[in-house]
């Protein structure tokens, strides 16, 4: 048997991780042979909560599972960690945009990267949920410099998919018909969901999707809103954020970086290194391919004038991001 992965889930006691935690243990993301040992980080409130969550954890006497451990200490939690989870941080609520949460939040990416510099593995591959998850990012990363920033990315896979959804439902085909969807720039109201890259396979014949829907229309105005506006549809309706779909995209995430992505590609927050006109240093989201648990950004793709100006205003909204993320950092 493999030697066991040490695998950090931050925000332990809370809803994500409720679904997360389940879907890692039984094996949905390291693989079924992989045992693992689980480090469940949260606050000392959150204490007793967490409690039960190892408890439950337990009862579900998964053989995968050699190790729990549970703490409200980032030396504790983080120490030679494998794969890092980084849910732990203050969830909006209705009418209110991610990146009112940054004044909440950047601050525990802050210490938490300075933890990680000293105690994880510097081979930690790291995924960013808690919001604002872009510039959470960046800001982990220029606390851990010790760690290459390649290893530090933040989630929009659940944007990917929640876009890759509606396009199967609009066709009325399955999910997995549709490929290539690509998510551009921040998890926030501006992101650019781009479907003209994307492929579908209906009766065996592989056809671009938007000579498939057949409706630009559609596809510029309709679905980009929908998918940019998704999370805050379902606070609305849940008055809770998205936690199961948030597990299975993180899941999702992690399992394509420690397993590959094949000849398809997938969206995934890293730090730009200036692709696409990016500014360098911001965690953008960009459409990646990954071998031997290495993300490689999709070059070349042809970028209409449409796409241009979306690219650019995510891009302007995370450049303000990591500036006040900064300055709050430094305060
Ligand atoms: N990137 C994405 O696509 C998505 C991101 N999110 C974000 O994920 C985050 C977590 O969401 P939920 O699990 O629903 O929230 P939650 O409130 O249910 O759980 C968050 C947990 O984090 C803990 N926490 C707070 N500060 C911490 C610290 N310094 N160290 C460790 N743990 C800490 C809290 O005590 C709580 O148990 C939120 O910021 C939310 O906005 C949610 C859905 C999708
Ligand atoms: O919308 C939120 O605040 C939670 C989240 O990031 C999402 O569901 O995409």
């Amino acid at each position: 048997m493999a030697e066991t992965l040490k695998v950090v889930v931050t925000g332990a006691a809370g809803q994500i991780a409720y679904s997360l935690l389940f879907s890692v243990a039984k094996g949905d993301v390291f693989g079924k042979d992989q045992p693992l040992e689980l480090l469940l980080l949260d606050i000392t409130p959150m204490m007793e909560v967490l409690n039960g969550v190892v408890m439950e954890l337990m009862d579900c006497a998964i053989p995968l599972v050699k190790n729990i451990v549970a703490t409200d200490d980032p030396m504790v939690a983080f120490k030679d960690v494998d794969a890092a989870f980084m849910v732990g941080a203050m969830p909006r609520r209705e009418g209110m945009e991610r990146k009112d949460l940054l004044k909440a939040n950047v601050k525990i990416f802050k210490a938490q990267g300075q933890a990680m510099d000293q105690v994880a593995k510097k081979t930690v591959k790291v995924i960013v949920v808690g919001n604002p998850a872009n510039t959470n990012g960046c800001i982990l990363s220029k606390y851990a410099p010790s760690i290459p920033k390649a290893n530090f990315t933040c989630m929009t896979r659940l944007d990917q998919n929640r876009a890759q959804a509606q396009i199967a439902a609009k066709l009325g085909v399955s999910n997995e018909q549709v490929s290539n969807v690509i998510i551009w720039g921040n998890h926030s109201s501006t992101q650019f969901p781009d479907v003209a890259h994307a492929s579908v396979t209906i009766q065996g014949k592989t056809m671009s999707v938007p000579e498939a829907i057949k409706d630009d229309s559609y596809l510029n105005n309709e679905f980009i809103k929908t998918v940019q506006q998704r999370g805050a549809a379902v606070i609305k309706a849940r008055k809770l954020s998205s936690a199961m779909s948030a597990a299975k995209a993180a899941c999702d995430h992690m399992r394509d970086w420690f397993v590959g992505t094949g000849k398809n590609w997938v969206s995934m927050g890293v730090i730009s290194d200036g692709s696409y006109g990016i500014r360098e240093g911001l965690m953008y989201s960009y459409p990646v391919k990954i071998q031997d648990k290495a993300w490689t950004i999709v070059q070349d793709l042809k970028i209409s004038q449409f796409a241009r100006e979306k690219m650019d205003a995510t891009a302007a909204e995370l450049s303000e991001e990591l500036d006040a993320a900064l300055a709050e950092c430094e305060a």
